[in-house]
């Protein structure tokens, strides 16, 4: 299948992607060993439902790439599993996440490893993907224990609010690990591509098209089609605040609203996450929107996320059950990213004096927090 060439492409061409396995590397011996010597290392950090199979994708590339080391460490946020068993021992013994991604193989060239900072110590390319909430912790953590030439990429949605404003998580990685990091955003309902189901994704950079061509090269197969453009922050603001949209999308799911409205509130939402990344960020292109990153993702998150599907039980519920609770109910351990991204773009919009521009993210998080009922979403004008 050939995806059609979008008109961003055709002003900036993506950054090529291998599609196809180098008969070279399936031999023994790789010749490219004697050009490239110095191979790279991936490490991803975090193990959830979306990490699990970033990892599958990457152990996939690096076994048939001779520019990378076979081995794809995985940091766990260890745990103790209902039969007594520590989680990365299943995975290292089983080859599966049995509790975020059961049933799935996730090559054997991945290791689980419980020690965070031995899993990023070796490492020169860094996989961020844990819930948003947990990673000004991590990074505190490997701060000065990761290698200076190391490069990350986070596959995070999500932002944090901070006394100076709002900080997106790609530049909280940079900035507290002192390195360049980009961005990797998509229509990507991760047990889709687990079971190799085609999709595709967008890269963001800011300024090195060879350090995107490197993140496209380890992700890219033939059924997750990766390309790059330059704006990292319209490609993660497009991934972060479609989760808000998506709770919204839910909202009229649990009441029952039917097609029509749903595409209205998927269509406003989308103008509003253009008319935020642009306020924020000047420099956030127009076709980023039309990426996989942009318009795709809102689509697949408000037709089968977990964001979505919360929310529905939500409005199901009349706002009676919290979020958290139906968090751990439905989901198992998986984190919802959607309710405390709401709370951050509120905050952010209160601050700036924007919650009127902002009809529909200001009433998610209202009806969120109890102070409007899930009707709402319909009567904010
Ligand atoms: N699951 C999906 O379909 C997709 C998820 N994403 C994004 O990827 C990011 C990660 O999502 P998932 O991998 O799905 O995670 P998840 O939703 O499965 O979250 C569970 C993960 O959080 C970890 N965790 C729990 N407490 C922790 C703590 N205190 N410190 C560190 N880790 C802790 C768990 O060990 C587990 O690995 C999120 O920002 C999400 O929006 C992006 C695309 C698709
Ligand atoms: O980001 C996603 C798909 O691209 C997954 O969204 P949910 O977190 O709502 O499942």
């Amino acid at each position: 299948m050939a995806p059609s060439v979008e008109s961003q492409q055709q002003q900036q061409p993506p950054v090529e992607a291998e599609n196809t396995v180098n008969s070279t590397t399936t031999t023994t011996t790789r010749v490219e060993d004697e050009v490239t010597p110095i191979k790279s290392k991936v490490t991803v950090v975090g193990s959830g439902n979306w990490g699990s199979v970033a990892a599958k994708l990457i152990a996939s590339n690096a076994r048939r790439l001779s520019s990378f080391h076979d081995e794809v460490r995985m940091w766990v946020f260890e745990e103790t599993l209902p039969t007594g068993e520590k989680l990365s021992e299943v995975i290292n013994r089983t080859n599966e996440n049995v509790k975020y991604l059961p049933g799935i193989k996730l090559g054997e060239n991945v290791v689980a490893d419980p020690d965070l900072e031995n899993a990023v110590r070796d490492a020169n390319m860094l996989v961020f993907v844990t819930p948003h909430q947990f990673m000004e912790g991590i990074c505190r953590k490997i701060v000065g224990k990761i290698r200076e030439d190391a490069e990350a990429i986070s596959l995070i949605k999500g932002m944090e609010v901070k006394k100076e404003g709002p900080c997106m998580i790609s530049t909280l990685i940079s900035e507290q690990l002192g390195i360049n990091c980009c961005v990797l955003m998509g229509a990507n309902i991760a047990n889709e591509i687990a079971v190799e189901k085609f999709s595709e994704a967008t890269v963001g950079y800011r300024k090195h098209k060879e350090i995107a061509e490197k993140w496209v090269h380890i992700f890219n197969t033939s059924y997750f089609m990766v390309s790059a453009v330059q704006d990292v922050e319209g490609v993660e603001l497009c991934g972060t605040l479609k989760n808000v949209v998506a709770i919204a999308a839910g909202f009229v799911d649990g009441l029952e609203m039917g097609n029509n409205t749903k595409a209205a509130i998927m269509r406003i939402g989308l103008r509003e996450m253009k008319a935020f990344s642009k306020l924020l960020f000047p420099s956030v292109k127009d076709t980023t929107f039309f990426e996989s990153c942009g318009v795709a993702d809102l689509i697949t998150t408000c037709l089968g996320g977990r964001n979505r599907k919360c929310a529905e039980a939500f409005a199901r519920n009349g706002g009676k059950r919290s979020f958290d609770e139906l968090e751990a109910e439905m989901l198992q351990g998986q984190k919802l990213q959607g309710v405390s991204t709401a709370k951050e773009v509120y905050e952010v919009l209160r601050h700036r004096g924007w919650l009127e521009l902002f009809p529909l993210f200001s009433t998610v998080h209202e009806i969120c927090i109890g102070r409007l009922p899930p009707s709402a979403i319909v009567e904010y004008r």
